[in-house]
């Protein structure tokens, strides 16, 4: 059976990527020219390359249309539900480091954890006339966070795709969640991060789909082992 594996195409993960790969005995070739979408490992004759951006492949397994991707835990979580039902991450890869993040305006004083937050969003519309509201576009992590976590019901996301840091300032929203590396972003839009805020630390994974197609076809076991045995010695995903 062939094996399909998603890998990014562009953007931050890709070359940390390939380094993995090549480390792992699985050096990545384009087939066709350098834009071409389509990859091979060579040496490895039943393995398929697909490139994409890190949130299609973590589609792409979700739906079963590859075998393995490479992408961040926070994508994978984000876009499926019941992702450990869906998916299995096999090996974390130490880079593509991001942490899923609740920040509230520095100037909220009394506001430092959940629990705080909570006694502020259960006031909001008898002080503002309206919900408390939450920049994002991790509105999963955010409402598992929010409802189930921590039995905060009273907020409304707003979706957001890009400089979801300035929502706050803009008076598009009141506080945000977000990925956070460096903390520089956060700080220079005066935001600080919930003393138990983070919701999730991400990093690029290795993610396989669950198949049945997979028990006991020894070329998934070898890839596993391959990746595993070329990431940091810390791997246990
Ligand atoms: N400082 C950062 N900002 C954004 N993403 C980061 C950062 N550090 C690590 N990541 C991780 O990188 C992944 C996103 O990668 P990247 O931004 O390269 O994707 P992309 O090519 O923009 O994908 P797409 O176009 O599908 O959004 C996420 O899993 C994210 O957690
Ligand atoms: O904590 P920091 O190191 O400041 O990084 C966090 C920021 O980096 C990312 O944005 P980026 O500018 O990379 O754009 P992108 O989201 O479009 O990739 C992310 O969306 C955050 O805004």
């Amino acid at each position: 059976m062939t094996i399909t594996i998603a890998l990014p195409s562009k953007g931050r993960m890709k070359d940390d990527c390939s380094a993995i790969f090549e480390r792992a005995g699985m050096p990545i070739v384009a087939v066709g020219n350098d834009r071409s979408y389509r990859g091979r490992v060579e040496g490895w004759d039943d393995v398929e390359v697909a490139f994409l951006s890190a949130s299609e492949i973590s589609r792409e397994i979700g739906n079963g249309s590859v075998d393995f991707g490479v992408t961040g835990e926070d994508l994978v979580r984000e876009g499926l539900a019941d992702a450990d039902r869906r998916v299995e991450f096999c090996a974390r890869l130490g880079f593509g480091h991001a942490d899923v993040v609740v920040a509230v305006p520095d100037i909220w004083l009394d506001v430092d954890t959940m629990a705080d937050l909570g006694d502020v969003a259960a006031d909001f519309r008898t002080r503002h006339g309206r919900r408390l509201t939450v920049a994002t576009k991790y509105w999963r992590l955010t409402q598992q966070f929010f409802s189930s976590q921590h039995g905060i019901q009273l907020y409304r996301i707003v979706e957001s795709l890009g400089a979801t840091e300035g929502a706050p300032a803009s008076g598009s929203a009141d506080i945000i969640v977000d990925i956070t590396s460096t903390g520089s972003t956060l700080k220079a839009n005066h935001l600080k991060i919930l003393s138990d805020g983070t919701i999730l630390r991400s990093e690029a994974c290795l993610v396989r789909a669950r198949k049945e197609s997979h028990e006991g076809d020894p070329m998934v076991q070898r890839i596993i082992a391959a990746v595993q045995n070329a990431g940091p010695k810390s791997n246990g995903a």
